[in-house]
């Protein structure tokens, strides 16, 4: 039996001028997680927000009793230089740091001694220095990433080192509201049959009308912005994917 239903809203189409009451209204209307998307412009076309505004929002979302339990706040960081924001991002209560495998091997920017030594971490230190930070960690892949790339870190003997999550994008990051990518169920299906327990999120045009495709495939983990909060009855939409979820385990 794969993992029980993770549902996690995504602020990202939340209203950014009440995000606390949002995120606490999200999480009465049963969601389990609050997905904080971070952009940075760089990695992605996009920005959001940084450290600072997920301190405020952790202040209206109480912490989770137990590793990745409620109020779990999952960080989708892109950013081109992952390591660099792992400890603001702890401080400001941060519980799983899901960075990107493209940002964590092609680090660009070398401007600063600290991106430096950024493009010598490899996926596998990252996730030792989130552990070694008390977060769990999560490894995301852009849809034109092989999911194999993934299997190296998963397989590892050395659990300091393996991530609590994968993330398989179901759409190109950077923008809520975009059309789910039915061909990357072949990514969630592999990474289902060879890691029976492991949290496998999908993230990108998730609603009632593309859930069973996902949860037929494998995940678990489910991120889902624009059909939470522009729901009518958002209790509704979060009950109806967890039920999508529970159905195929
Ligand atoms: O990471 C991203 C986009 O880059 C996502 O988390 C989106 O915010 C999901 O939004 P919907 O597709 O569910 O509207
Ligand atoms: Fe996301």
């Amino acid at each position: 039996m794969s993992p029980s239903a993770i549902i996690a809203p995504s602020i990202l189409s939340a209203d950014f001028g009440a995000l606390g009451k949002e995120c606490s209204d999200t999480m009465g209307q049963g969601a389990d997680w609050l997905h904080v998307d971070i952009m940075d412009g760089h990695f992605v076309p996009n920005i959001t927000f940084g450290a600072p505004v997920v301190t405020k929002i952790r202040s209206h979302v109480a912490r989770p009793k137990e590793a990745l339990g409620k109020g779990t706040f999952d960080c989708h960081v892109m950013i081109s230089e992952p390591k660099k924001w792992v400890k603001d991002f702890q401080n400001a209560g941060c519980d799983l740091y899901c960075f990107h495998y493209e940002a964590a091997v092609h680090s660009t920017a070398a401007e600063t001694p600290e991106a430096h030594s950024d493009q010598k971490t490899s996926p596998k230190e990252l996730i030792k220095y989130i552990h070694d930070q008390g977060m769990r960690a999560g490894v995301a892949i852009k849809p034109k990433t092989d999911v194999s790339v993934l299997y190296d870190l998963l397989d590892n003997s050395n659990k300091d080192e393996v991530p609590d999550m994968a993330l398989v994008m179901t759409v190109e990051p950077g923008f809520g509201g975009q059309k789910f990518m039915p061909d990357m169920m072949p990514k969630v299906e592999a990474l289902r049959k060879r890691y029976p327990n492991l949290n496998i999120e999908v993230d990108g045009g998730l609603s009632e009308k593309t859930i069973d495709t996902a949860a037929n495939a494998g995940a678990n983990v489910i991120v889902a912005g624009s059909a939470v909060f522009g729901a009518q009855d958002p209790a509704d939409v979060i009950a109806k994917l967890r039920e999508a979820v529970e159905k195929q385990r």
